[in-house]
């Protein structure tokens, strides 16, 4: 199957932090990967930009040498990418740049301000974009997370954003967002008819949420060790995923429909339990170093492991419990949303021994699919037994070999361009999740209790298993 591509109404996209991490690793591959598949018209132009002073051609090359050893980028189209990039020194916080920026810009194409800095910029390039009448009423700004700290950071951040622009040009990025399996799911839930009749507490047991890490910290210890698992990957990832698993049908596919019913979930999200969270800090790797070498803090109660069971107070999802788990040098590199349906009813098959019956396993990541596991008869020899079998499908299988998934920033950064904001999230979204969230994490930070630590390579510490074992249920295994 092969999808057509079409291009993208002309451009001007200034990328501020341009010579950072994030815009070296995944937003400038992103935008050479668009330009590869003809997404760009001739048109498009990025404006690439950073403190540091250096000429557009230093900058090109300096892309160039990030990007020409990946095997899937072909030198000859590189060239050409490069060619639509410019480099113009700005200070965020200064003069300097602001008038070459705006003679730069054209009046006649889509501009958007890509805003991969440090969040204490946001408010900031905000207002000197706007003072320098650089922000046009259909201009967009496109921001990176963390979205704040707590819930007045993020309120601050808001206000600082909405003083210069409005709410409808505002995208404030989630990448699981633009994960091709995590729109899947509402095509799962909302394209077909099988799913959604059964989608409710009269059918489904519970819903496991794992994203599971295999790295450190590594290369964001001072970011990482203010923020921990809660703050990094639950407020925004796993909440997300929680959102589309547990809302309502949105009357349309549009921003603002999608987004009202993610709201209604988050706002209906009972306060968590104490002892319905494990908190966890992984231990030295044998000869190594753990968290507390890696953050080069020893006191550091920052958890690197977190697992919760949450409930969603409505109709809907009355008596089913979400456990969410997310950590940092687990077992393996494996996110997932498993959907656990209840056993039938009544029996008819004697003596058939522990099946695990229907589950849903939406795999994000490695090896994006869907698999439903099933019952049959157990096609052996011996008299009418049971097995479960799993009906699998892989998604780069499904969809021919030869189709190159896309990564989650080349969608979020087309779809700025073409203006749609469904898989952006908007400002009472952020402002709700934090609410939720900002009681668990102060309770951690008024008590002195530490996380528990676990061993890299495992699937987190003890208490994390025990929160399903006690309710007589289990994770599925990370890695298995
Ligand atoms: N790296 C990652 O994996 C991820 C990052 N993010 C977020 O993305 C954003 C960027 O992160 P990352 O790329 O890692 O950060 P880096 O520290 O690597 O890069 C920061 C960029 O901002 C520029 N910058 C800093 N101060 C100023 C200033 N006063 N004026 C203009 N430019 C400035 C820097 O360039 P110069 O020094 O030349 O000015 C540099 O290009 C952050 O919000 C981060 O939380 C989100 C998810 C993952
Ligand atoms: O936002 C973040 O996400 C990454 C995990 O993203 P993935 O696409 O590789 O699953 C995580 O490592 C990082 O700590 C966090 O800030």
């Amino acid at each position: 199957m092969v999808s057509r591509v079409i291009p993208v109404d002309p451009f001007d996209l200034v990328l501020f932090g341009a010579t950072g991490d994030l815009a070296q690793r995944k937003i400038l591959p992103a935008l050479y990967h668009r330009f590869e598949v003809g997404q760009m018209p001739e048109q498009a132009r990025i404006i690439a930009s950073a403190r540091s002073d250096m000429e557009s051609h230093a900058f090109r090359e300096h892309v160039r040498s990030g990007l020409r050893d990946k095997p899937e980028v072909k030198a000859e189209i590189l060239d050409r990418f490069l060619e639509r990039l410019e480099y113009v020194a700005v200070d965020a916080l200064g003069e300097t740049g602001w008038n070459c920026l705006r003679e730069m810009l054209r009046p006649d194409v889509v501009r958007a301000f890509y805003l991969s800095v440090g969040p204490g910029l946001f408010p900031e390039i905000a207002q000197r974009l706007h003072d320098h009448g650089l922000a046009t009423p259909d201009s967009r700004i496109v921001v990176e997370k963390p979205f704040g700290h707590d819930l007045e950071s993020a309120k601050a951040l808001n206000e600082g954003l909405r003083r210069c622009f409005e709410e409808r040009q505002i995208y404030r990025i989630d990448h699981y967002l633009g994960k091709e399996t995590v729109q899947n799911l509402m095509a799962l839930r909302f394209a077909n008819s099988l799913f959604e009749p059964l989608w409710n507490a009269s059918h489904i047991d519970h819903v496991q949420i794992t994203v599971a890490e295999t790295v450190g910290v590594e290369g964001r210890e001072a970011y990482y060790d203010r923020a921990g698992a809660m703050r990094d990957m639950v407020q925004n990832h796993l909440m997300q995923l929680l959102c589309l698993t547990a809302m309502e049908p949105p009357s349309k596919f549009v921003p603002n429909a999608v987004r009202d019913e993610k709201v209604k979930v988050i706002e209906a999200l009972e306060p968590v339990e104490p002892g319905d969270i494990a908190r966890g800090q992984y231990r030295p790797e044998k000869g190594g170093d753990g968290y507390l070498d890696h953050v080069g803090n020893p006191d550091s109660r920052t958890e690197s492991f977190v697992a919760l069971k949450v409930h969603v107070a409505n109709w809907r999802w009355a008596g089913v419990p979400f456990y969410l788990r997310t950590g940092k040098r687990l077992r393996a590199r494996e996110s997932e949303i498993v959907v656990v349906f209840r056993d039938p009813p009544h029996t008819i098959f004697p003596n058939v021994g522990h099946l695990h019956g229907n589950v849903l396993v939406i795999r994000l990541q490695p090896d994006e699919g869907i698999t439903l596991s099933t019952t049959i008869k157990d096609p052996g020899p011996g008299g009418f037994r049971l097995a479960d079998v799993a009906l699998d499908m892989s998604f780069a299988e499904a969809l021919g070999g030869n189709v190159r998934a896309q990564d989650a920033y080349e969608r979020l950064v087309m779809d700025v361009i073409r203006g749609d904001q469904t898989l952006f999230m908007r400002g009472d979204e952020v402002e709700a999740a934090w609410a939720w969230v900002d009681p668990i994490v102060h309770a951690w930070e008024d008590s002195r209790d530490r996380p528990s630590p676990y061993d890299p390579g495992s699937s987190g510490p003890e208490e994390a298993l025990m929160l399903m074992h006690r309710d007589g249920r289990r994770w599925r295994q990370i890695g298995g």
